[in-house]
């Protein structure tokens, strides 16, 4: 994987209450947010921090990427970390919940936050790391090296 460096004014780092406002704009930008309060927000993120591996590492891994001068958001995105019986009870990294800020895409942020999300991934011992995506960004998928794997099928509620 060829690893794109992340500019000098901006950070990546875990997600934090601080970050309410800027969380629900870029996801706006993927889906409907819905209703949620800050205290809704908080609780999502204790819950989060709550769910440990059997190796105690956090399960939920989600990550910003923020203008370091404003701690504005620029990105979001998660790696969720699943224990399986199969592959000798392996684990398996699922990337979810990705999105630039508007004002933010076409500057490689995307493409900086899967390379992080995947290096987690690896870091945990994860055998291999999936997602599930939009036919329109299945090139952006591929420039951070991911390969079309089978169809997704869902059932909703
Ligand atoms: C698992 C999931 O969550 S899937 C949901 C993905 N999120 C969304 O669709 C929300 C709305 N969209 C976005 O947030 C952004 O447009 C993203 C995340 C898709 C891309 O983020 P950006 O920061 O704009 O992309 P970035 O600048 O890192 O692009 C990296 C490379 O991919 C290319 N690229 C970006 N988007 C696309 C696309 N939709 N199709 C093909 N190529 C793309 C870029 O041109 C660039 O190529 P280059 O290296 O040759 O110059």
């Amino acid at each position: 994987m060829t690893a794109t460096t992340i500019p000098n004014d901006y950070t990546v780092r875990r997600i934090e209450s601080r970050d309410f406002e800027g969380a629900k704009t870029a996801l706006a930008g993927l889906t409907i947010v819905g209703e949620i309060s800050q205290k809704e927000f908080d609780s999502i993120l204790n819950y989060w921090d709550s769910v440990l591996l059997p190796t105690g590492e956090q399960a939920y891994n989600t990550f910003v990427i923020t203008v370091k001068d404003t701690e504005r958001v620029a990105a979001i995105g998660t790696i969720f970390i699943e224990k399986k019986i199969i592959h000798n009870g392996g684990l398996v990294g699922h990337i979810e919940d990705i999105a630039v800020n508007s004002d933010f895409r076409g500057q490689k942020l995307g493409k900086i936050l899967i390379d992080y999300l995947s290096s987690v991934g690896k870091q945990l011992g994860c055998y291999k790391t999936i997602l599930d995506c939009d036919v329109k960004n299945v090139g952006f998928y591929e420039k951070c090296d991911y390969k079309e794997a089978g169809i997704e099928m869902q059932i909703r509620y």
